[in-house]
């Protein structure tokens, strides 16, 4: 299809010579423009230099996007009855699954239409086609050389992914071939600029997250600046549609958004027959659209509803559109660039862009005298820079390791080869460790990264988990954090040909656990209801996600790759990089300095961040009815009234739990009739943020882990009563509102010492004293606050610590480990 205008440029108050330049016949300087995961005009190199770059005198330009047959089922483009698709389904190695399924195919259905249609503002168009890109580029250069027409340049994007980078290479040849151009791109979407990093080489990327940020702190002073918009009929004179061949047979490209969707979406929508049932009232947490509009329609709502500032509180929630910033999937599609959400964020913490005006914390990085703008910027947009390197290093690992990203020994051979040279890495995190507020990065992947502080306290408690009395399992072979034991680790295949004859469960046994992982039924509350929201809405959390990874490579022992397949179908924000780094990340093959001692318990995460049920029970409505929080986390756990009062009884998840973790909760169970929920909801908070978790813990004791760290040493109760155990009741069960919130780093007002301040005692989502500093006004703790954890500092919700039960998790880190039933 063509969407296409007449070959004689409009007027244009920019480039007059290209305004009434006409298409010849048979154009002799083609610029081809390959559109891949950038999908967007703003801030594109590309169609930047297409527009400022005169003196390569493009006479014809053709923007082409291509479905790419490898990737996404593209039979539904064909409609005459009886042809087949010479390209097949394409699938995933290990289980076969779809590459991508029907929510990411429908948001890129969105977001290519979206580019089409504002390319046609622009006075430009797009071609949009179906194949292989180095197929459907050959065609059209036959095609054009038929019509004498000559090919100049042909241009793309550099993108990570062996598949991307042959197609690059036989795009290239084809070039040399014909004798045009070929360059490709630096991809821009990144928060740095990859020739900005001061890497030497890829090789010397650290194998470290926090060590990588250190060397690019202050982060606020990396991005490039945003490139300048396109204006209308700028863009060199579109190639006549005479001239393109058409899409090649049997595929037919539609000619509206809604046929394009669902041919789309045809060949993947019915994936599963026995999915569950969407749950009644339940809201996707990603309900957008794909395309650069609604990219960055997001991200101005985001600044306005003040869900940008308040990020660093919120992140680690699990329901509704607002406790994170839900731009993933138009990153991930290159709808937007993390510059231009710098961007955004700075003319907000600068006060320069008025249309958020209205917002706490507007201008607040001008007004704060004697701090560095690295200090006085907005701790939620700190956060979220912060985030967004996390990507940027997700990427860059898979540059630096290749194909190691889809092994399951993933890079624990490369570490041991190299292990020399990882010392420094290691050796600086353990001082870090010690003192620095930063060791949280080093703690916990991306989004939790501030979790991590808040409810670990210092970096010195993270250096004691490390400190596991098994010695042999804990100490880094020579500071590379692995040992050759990691690598003989009998992961579970439900491949009979892969599976070790001793393998136990067997090859089938695995299959059908992970069957009833892929649809939510294993009896694991917080798994469970993570993976129907996936498979009912393509999106869950940060934390959510690290929870299900571990489960399936720590708890469950499978082959990692299982459910990094299945994300990589499901997923609306899949990302090559991003996606298998952070699963070996969690399945402790990756650069997790803690990799194989931390696991997640599902229980314990499900108290801390479901803390009223909420999550559990939208998604998995079988257990509203179960009161009880450890019930519905666990239903197997519930007494045979409960369990024959809601039709519980004989449900494979309480017959037969794939896991059951031993986890006792002590005293009165808390659920969502507890008041601080109430009263936070009664005061008129926002609903979006009727769930947002806030940073910690909501127990008071001494409950002070955030994840699980394999630790074998013996622990009282299940608890580890910290320095900060009484009045560290930082959970904000009960939706504090966004931007009532203080904490941050350094805690409320400078508050170091762990205890909470007056205002943080006051719960209920007040708007307490203090804001402003700790977070709106964008500084980061008053006082002598600066760089101290979010210790005590609590937030809301307003439970005396008191009333509180205890939760006595008797033994539960090595319950997890040896309880593998
Ligand atoms: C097992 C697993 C698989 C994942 N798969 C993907 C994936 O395929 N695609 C993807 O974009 N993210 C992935 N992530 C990272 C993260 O979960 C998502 O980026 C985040 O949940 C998306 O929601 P958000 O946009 O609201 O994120 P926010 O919390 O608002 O973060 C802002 C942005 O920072 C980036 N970001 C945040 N955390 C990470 C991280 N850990 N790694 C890389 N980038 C991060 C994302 O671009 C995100 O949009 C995965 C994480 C895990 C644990």
């Amino acid at each position: 299809m063509l969407v296409h205008r007449t070959t004689t440029q409009p007027s244009s108050d920019r480039s007059h010579s290209r305004a009434t330049m006409t298409v010849s016949k048979a154009p002799q300087n083609i610029l081809i423009h390959i559109i891949r995961r950038d999908l967007r005009t703003s801030d594109n190199p590309l169609f930047h230099a297409a527009v400022t770059a005169p003196d390569e005198k493009f006479d014809a330009y053709l923007p082409l996007y291509v479905f790419d047959a490898q990737q996404i089922d593209v039979s539904g483009f064909i409609q005459s009855t009886g042809a087949t698709n010479p390209y097949g389904s394409p699938r995933s190695q290990i289980a076969g699954y779809h590459r991508c399924g029907p929510h990411r195919a429908k948001f890129l259905g969105e977001a290519v239409w979206d580019l089409s249609e504002t390319l046609k503002e622009l006075k430009s168009g797009l071609f949009i086609r179906v194949g292989r890109i180095p197929d459907v580029v050959e065609t059209l250069v036959s095609e054009l050389a038929k019509k004498d027409a000559k090919i100049g340049a042909v241009w793309m994007t550099s993108h990570e992914g062996s598949e991307e980078k042959a197609d690059e290479k036989a795009v290239a040849s084809l070039c040399k071939k014909v004798g045009a151009k070929w360059k490709l791109w630096v991809d821009e979407k990144y928060f740095i600029d990859d020739r900005d990093t001061g890497l030497e080489s890829i090789d010397k990327l650290p194998g470290v997250f926090t060590e990588y940020k250190k060397k690019q702190l202050p982060l606020r002073e990396k991005p490039r600046p945003v490139l300048p918009p396109i204006e209308k009929g700028s863009l060199p004179p579109l190639i006549d549609a005479a001239l393109v061949a058409p899409q090649s047979s049997p595929f037919h490209i539609p000619d509206s958004l809604n046929r394009l969707v669902e041919f789309l979406v045809a060949p993947v929508k019915d994936f599963l027959p026995n999915k569950p049932e969407y749950p009644k009232g339940a809201e996707s947490a990603h309900p957008y659209q794909g395309g650069e509009h609604a990219a960055l329609q997001r991200l101005k709502d985001l600044i306005n509803s003040g869900a940008a500032t308040t990020y660093d509180t919120t992140r680690n929630g699990l329901l509704g559109t607002e406790f994170s910033t839900k731009l993933s999937a138009f990153l991930a599609q290159g709808c937007i660039t993390a510059r231009q959400v710098h961007a955004a964020m700075d003319s907000f913490e600068r006060g320069t862009d008025l249309a958020f005006k209205d917002v706490e914390g507007f201008g607040a990085l001008t007004k704060e005298e004697g701090m560095s703008e690295d200090e006085a910027q907005n701790t939620g947009m700190e956060s979220i820079r912060t985030e967004l390197l996390w990507r940027d290093y997700m990427r860059l690992c898979h540059q630096k390791d290749g194909n190691r990203l889809f092994q399951l020994t993933g890079t624990l051979r490369y570490k041991l080869d190299h292990a020399a040279d990882m010392m420094d890495d290691m050796a600086s995190i353990t001082a870090q460790n010690g003192h620095n507020s930063e060791n949280s990065d080093t703690g916990d992947n991306g989004a939790a990264s501030a979790a991590s502080a808040a409810s670990d306290g210092d970096g010195s408690a993270q250096e004691k988990k490390l400190k596991s009395p098994d010695k042999e399992r804990a100490r880094p072979q020579q500071g590379s954090g692995v040992n050759e034991s990691l690598l003989a680790k009998e992961w579970k295949s439900a491949d009979k040909e892969k599976a070790l004859p001793r393998q136990s469960p067997t090859a089938e046994e695995v299959a059908k656990i992970l069957e009833r992982f892929n649809l939510g039924t294993t009896g694991m509350g917080l798994i469970d209801a993570s993976q129907r929201e996936l498979l009912h809405t393509g999106y869950t959390s940060n934390r959510a996600r690290q929870n299900v990874a571990s489960f399936l490579a720590k708890h469950l022992d499978i082959d990692w790759r299982y459910g990094a397949e299945w994300y990589e179908m499901l997923l609306v924000d899949y990302d090559v990089s991003s996606n298998w780094a952070n699963w070996q990340y969690v399945a402790g093959v990756g650069n997790d300095p803690r990799g194989h001692m931390r696991i997640f318990n599902p229980v314990k995460q499900g108290f801390e961040y479901d803390p009223s049920g909420s999550y559990v029970r939208t998604w998995i409505p079988e257990v509203s009815g179960l009161e009880k929080l450890e019930n519905a986390f666990q239903p197997w756990t519930a007494s045979k009234e409960e369990l024959e009062k809601t039709g519980l009884s004989g449900n494979d998840m309480v017959a037969n739990p794939v896991k059951r973790i031993q986890f006792v909760v002590e005293g009165k169970p808390r659920t969502n009739k507890n008041g601080g929920f109430r009263r936070a909801l009664a005061r008129g908070n926002p609903p979006k943020a009727s769930q947002a978790n806030g940073n910690g813990s909501s127990f008071g004791n001494g409950y002070r882990n955030s994840q699980d760290v394999r630790t074998d040493a013996p622990v009282v109760n299940g608890t580890t009563r910290g320095p900060r155990g009484r009045g560290g009741f930082r959970g904000s069960f009960g939706g504090p509102p966004r931007g009532s919130l203080g904490g941050g780093r350094g805690g409320f007002n400078g508050n170091t010492n762990g205890s909470p301040s007056p205002a943080a005692n006051q719960g209920n989502g007040i708007v307490a004293p203090g804001y402003g500093r700790g977070r709106g006004g964008g500084r980061r703790g008053g006082g002598g606050g600066y760089g101290a954890p979010p210790r005590g500092g609590g937030q809301n919700g307003y439970f005396p610590p008191a009333k509180m039960p205890r939760v006595n998790g008797s033994g539960n880190h090595d319950q997890v480990n040896g309880n593998q039933n």
